[in-house]
């Protein structure tokens, strides 16, 4: 039976699933059945649902964690995260509860400048000439955008400004407008684009009447016009201090030799890729999940955040440490071009329900939330790394994904959560564990 087909996306959303179950699966009905299980029976949501996307067929669950205990700025927050990991959201919860004894978190949005280009090719050699057309254009380019930007404006954002650029060291003909916007409590990806759209429109159509130019001159080709999802000037930084003496909960390790190891171990991340790509996987950790929960753009987001952390030309850390009078200091400043507005974030109810539970954050409020999820979550796993292991504490929240996979019943679970309270967990372990419990 053939694999492909066309007009797949007209059918209807029970004809697509008839259609990939006769296809793809052998026992049509069980592949059906779980389709369908994950409907919701709200026929209003589950058609709300089905239109966030196209050939929708089902919902795919994640869990809703809650860390609570975060003190930002002196001010309590319950965040919420949204992710498949275990031990995510108990890494995030000991970190927040760990500093708020210890003063909190301290952030502040540094900037919130985001970044949309025009790419086009320019057929001249006189770069003076084009510099002059669009000095003369600029303010039609802004003109031209007034119906797009009114309302953004009145808010207090809009254009910031727009610049002409020469690429042509990298390609022949290849120049940009280069525009920066402020565009407040929303991502702005749809705002920039339409802007750059228009821009694109005016720049050409103007080129092509501008007397200076060549006939050849005349004729500029747009190649595209697109918002940047590297925003390093709309950045946001989180920190955590306290007095080294204050820094461990228990004998096992002396609080000097746990910020030594600490430091050493964010100096590790800041000169070996291969130790950095993990250390920033960890803060993503914390990062994706309430991005995802606040319906933020998590591609987006990760591709503008590993971007940033090889701005010098190698890839590296984005948090840093240090011992300064005694004083120990973590902290991280990282680009996060967020919404609170727009998107996701006004449709989907558990988007608007982790909103509400965060007290309705402006975008600037929500960059410092965010970024503070990603310092706690590479605090646990540094504190864990540098001391325990990470597995000790890992395997100890993944206890119970094994149990499933092993369909342990309620009451071999309740056995085996305690006999692994002084036991390793590996999967071995507990696999052998449950087989002796089932003789
Ligand atoms: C896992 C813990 C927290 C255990 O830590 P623990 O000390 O065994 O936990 P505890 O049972 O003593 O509880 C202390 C607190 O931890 C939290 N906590 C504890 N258990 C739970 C739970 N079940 N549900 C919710 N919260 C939990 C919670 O805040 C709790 O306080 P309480 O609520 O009792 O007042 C610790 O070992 C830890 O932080 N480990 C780090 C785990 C981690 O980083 N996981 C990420 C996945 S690994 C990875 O992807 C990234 C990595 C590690 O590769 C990055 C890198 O290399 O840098
Ligand atoms: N490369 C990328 O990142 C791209 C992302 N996208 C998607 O675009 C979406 C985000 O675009 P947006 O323009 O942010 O969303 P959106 O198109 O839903 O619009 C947000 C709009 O809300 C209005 N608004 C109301 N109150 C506001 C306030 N206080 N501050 C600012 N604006 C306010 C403004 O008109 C603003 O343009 C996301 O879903 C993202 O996935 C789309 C294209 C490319």
């Amino acid at each position: 039976m053939t694999k492909t087909i066309s007009g797949f996306s007209k059918l209807s959303k029970s004809k697509k699933i008839d259609w990939i179950v006769n296809t793809y699966f052998s026992n049509k009905e069980a592949a059906k059945t779980i389709l369908e299980q994950y409907w919701n029976n709200d026929k209003k949501l589950q058609q709300l649902h089905d239109e966030f996307i196209e050939n929708t067929i089902t919902n795919y669950y994640l869990p809703l964690g809650v860390a609570p205990n975060f003190l930002i700025n002196g001010k309590p927050y319950t965040i919420p995260m949204a992710i498949e990991e275990s031990s995510v959201v108990a890494a995030a919860s000991k970190a927040a509860k760990f500093w708020f004894d210890r003063g909190g978190f301290k952030t502040k949005v540094i900037s919130t400048t985001k970044i949309g280009q025009v790419h086009f090719m320019y057929h001249g050699d006189d770069f003076n000439k084009l510099q002059e057309f669009f000095n003369s254009v600029k303010p039609k380019l802004i003109e031209d955008t007034t119906s797009i930007t009114k309302n953004m404006e009145a808010r207090g954002g809009g254009i910031l400004d727009i610049e002409l650029r020469d690429k042509t060291q990298s390609i022949n003909g290849y120049y940009q407008l280069h525009a920066t916007f402020e565009t407040l409590d929303a991502m702005g990806a749809n705002f920039i684009n339409s802007c750059l759209e228009q821009f694109a429109k005016t720049f050409k159509n103007e080129a092509s009447n501008f007397n200076l130019f060549s006939v050849e001159e005349k004729h500029i080709e747009i190649v595209m016009s697109i918002l940047s999802n590297y925003v390093p000037d709309c950045l946001v930084r989180a920190e955590v201090n306290c007095k080294v003496e204050d820094l461990t909960e228990n004998d096992s390790v002396s609080p000097e030799e746990f910020a030594t190891k600490f430091i050493q171990a964010v100096n590790i991340a800041e000169i070996e890729p291969y130790r950095a790509v993990t250390h920033n996987k960890g803060i993503m950790n914390g990062i994706d999940a309430v991005v995802l929960a606040t319906g933020n753009d998590f591609r987006a987001i990760e591709a503008g955040v590993h971007a940033y952390a090889s701005r010098n030309g190698s890839y590296s850390s984005l948090t840093h440490a240090k011992v300064e009078n005694g004083v120990f200091t973590f902290w991280m400043e990282i680009p996060l071009a967020l919404g609170t507005v727009g998107g996701l974030t006004g449709l989907h109810p558990l988007v608007k329900l982790a909103l509400e539970l965060l007290g309705k954050p402006s975008a600037k409020e929500l960059m410092q939330i965010v970024a503070v999820a990603g310092l706690a979550q590479n605090f646990a796993a540094l504190r864990s790394l540098t001391t325990t292991g990470i597995q000790e504490g890992h395997m100890k929240m993944h206890l119970m994904n094994i149990l499933n996979q092993c369909n342990a019943n309620d009451n071999e679970k309740s056995t085996l959560i305690e006999h692994f309270k002084t036991n390793t967990v590996t999967h071995s372990a507990v696999v052998e564990a449950i087989e002796k419990l089932r003789k």
